[in-house]
């Protein structure tokens, strides 16, 4: 009879062992018992795992955020400049009206929005990011994390923000403003408004949207709507009121 041949069995969920495929471990003690070499937390499997894991830890830290404005713009303004007292009016404005305010956490604008939102009581979110030279989340943020990733981070950004506001900086600003926007233009996220505060500086930028990008059929008109160009704070805080809490 066969089944008096088979001595011995195992099974790893639905795969039956015999013979010369029965383990002499279990899967516990291979875990357990060895190191083995450790190059492997360095390849693209263990990476997606890292990024599974910053994903479930922000989305678990933020779910039950409220309502909130991203507030972007330069890293390298000091307090001095009277762009960082703007914003941190901006911040404390937005907080009076229930918004949350999440930043990169990092210093000048972000530092400006942070304290704004702090100093009134309100939501103060910082979603730093991991840099060659570590520069820690500012003093301002009651609520931070720190990410490994731009695209993971970038993910809270437009998930936890009901818009942005957008005031003056470089190549990191403009990349969180037009990824915004394609979004929306690609109906990926619905309703997204964007204020650029500052004319002087933005300015440029719209005429060239407009009279270049546009003219030229690269994007349809509607695509500008969802921008307000303004110097104005409280012009700024009203522009969130079409998607206002409450
Ligand atoms: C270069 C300096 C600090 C770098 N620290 C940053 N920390 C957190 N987030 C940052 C940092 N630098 C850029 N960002 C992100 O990009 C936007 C600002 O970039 P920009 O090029 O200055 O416009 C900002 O909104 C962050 O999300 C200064 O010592």
């Amino acid at each position: 009879m066969a089944d008096e041949m088979i001595e011995r069995e195992s099974h790893k969920g639905p795969v039956r062992l015999r013979r010369g495929h029965l383990e002499t471990s279990t899967t516990d003690q291979r875990l357990l018992d060895s190191r083995g070499p450790g190059e492997w937390v360095h390849t693209d499997p263990w990476r997606v795992l890292r990024i599974q894991a910053e994903f479930v830890e922000g989305f678990g830290a933020l779910a039950e955020l409220g309502p909130a404005v991203s507030i972007f713009g330069s890293a390298r303004i000091k307090p001095d400049d009277p762009t960082y007292e703007k914003t941190r009016l901006i911040a404390e404005k937005l907080c009076q009206r229930g918004y949350g305010i999440i930043t990169g956490g990092g210093p000048g604008v972000m530092e400006a929005a942070n304290r704004g939102a702090s100093e009134c009581g309100g939501v103060s979110v910082g979603l730093g990011i991991e840099l060659p030279h570590e520069q820690g989340l500012n003093d301002w943020v009651d609520l931070g994390i720190n990410f490994r990733y731009f695209f993971v981070r970038k993910t809270m950004f437009v998930k936890y923000a009901q818009g942005y506001v957008v005031m003056p900086g470089g190549f990191g600003t403009m990349d969180e403003l037009f990824e915004a926007l394609t979004l929306a233009q690609t109906q990926k996220v619905t309703s997204f408004p964007i204020v650029l505060f500052d004319t002087a500086y933005w300015g440029g930028l719209i005429d060239w949207l407009r009279d270049t990008m546009l003219q030229s059929s690269k994007i349809n008109a509607p695509d500008l709507d969802m921008l307000k160009l303004t110097d104005d704070v409280d012009e700024a805080v009203e522009f969130f009121d079409a998607v206002a809490p409450g």
